[in-house]
């Protein structure tokens, strides 16, 4: 079956605790009776997404738009699946991939090529497909016998680049991308473009949520504009980007 991505009517809630309700010394406080207030904990919620409809099929390549808060990492961790909506329904069909949380699960302990195996497992490889993967991110990597340590001594511009190797390693039937990546310093940055645009044009669907209109211009043949958690438009690129950039 072709890929495709569909979303009913999906919302996500935060539920999000006063600062000033939570941590121990506030407890404290309340318990002593020192806090005048007294107050118990209080919950808001945030919206960050509300009343989703979007059905993506097979060659969409579609960026998303919007200010900061907009909405569209939320968005796109729904799509990976590490935010099950508050209400509505998401159904995805095919492989994906998601250059947002690249550390996500990443065990401080377990070596570089433990990290590379287990992401390919994860991916839905086999472990002799998983292992495959290791030749072709040591490369990219230029980690070399650093693989061998956990990944607990490696700096952040090293794990950033074992992390971003791995999840570009793997071609997946649809790519959720959250501004470029940046990984590493600026000799690896270069590599790093490269090695994106070339995935980026074998995946089957493409979800990107950048500021960049150049960006956009390039990689999408849509947009969706999201405002304040909700999807205000969906058109050509450069029809939402001049929305996007009107006057309020
Ligand atoms: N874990 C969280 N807990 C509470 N609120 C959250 C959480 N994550 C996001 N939000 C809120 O949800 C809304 C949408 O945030 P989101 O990160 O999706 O926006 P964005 O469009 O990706 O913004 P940016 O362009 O700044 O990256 C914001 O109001 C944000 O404060």
């Amino acid at each position: 079956m072709a890929p495709f991505i569909r979303l009913t009517d999906v919302a996500i809630d935060f539920p999000v605790f006063d600062a000033q309700s939570v941590g121990l010394i506030n407890a404290l406080f309340r318990f002593e009776g020192l806090r005048k207030s007294g107050a118990p904990a209080r919950a808001r919620t945030v919206s960050a997404l509300r009343h989703v409809n979007l059905e993506l099929t097979s060659g969409s390549r579609v960026g998303l738009i919007g200010h900061n808060g907009a909405g569209k990492s939320t968005l796109l961790r729904v799509l990976s699946g590490v935010y099950e909506p508050t209400h509505g329904q998401l159904q995805v069909q095919g492989s994906v991939s998601a250059l947002t949380d690249l550390m996500l699960g990443m065990d401080p302990e377990a070596s570089g090529l433990d990290f590379i195996v287990t992401r390919g497992i994860v991916m839905g490889m086999s472990r002799r497909e998983a292992q495959a993967l290791i030749a072709d991110v040591r490369e990219f990597t230029e980690l070399s016998d650093r693989l061998y340590m956990p990944v607990r001594t490696y700096s952040t511009g090293m794990l950033l680049r074992l992390a971003f190797a791995v999840a570009t390693a793997i071609s997946p039937d649809i790519l959720l991308m959250d501004e470029v990546v940046g990984a590493g310093d600026a000799r690896f940055q270069a590599k790093a473009q490269c090695r994106l645009q070339q995935l980026m044009s074998r995946v089957n669907i493409l979800v990107l949520a950048s500021h960049n209109d150049e960006l956009l211009r390039r990689f999408c043949t849509e947009a969706l504009l999201l405002r304040n958690g909700e999807l205000v438009h969906r058109g050509p690129v450069d029809d939402c980007l001049a929305l996007y950039h009107a006057p309020a």
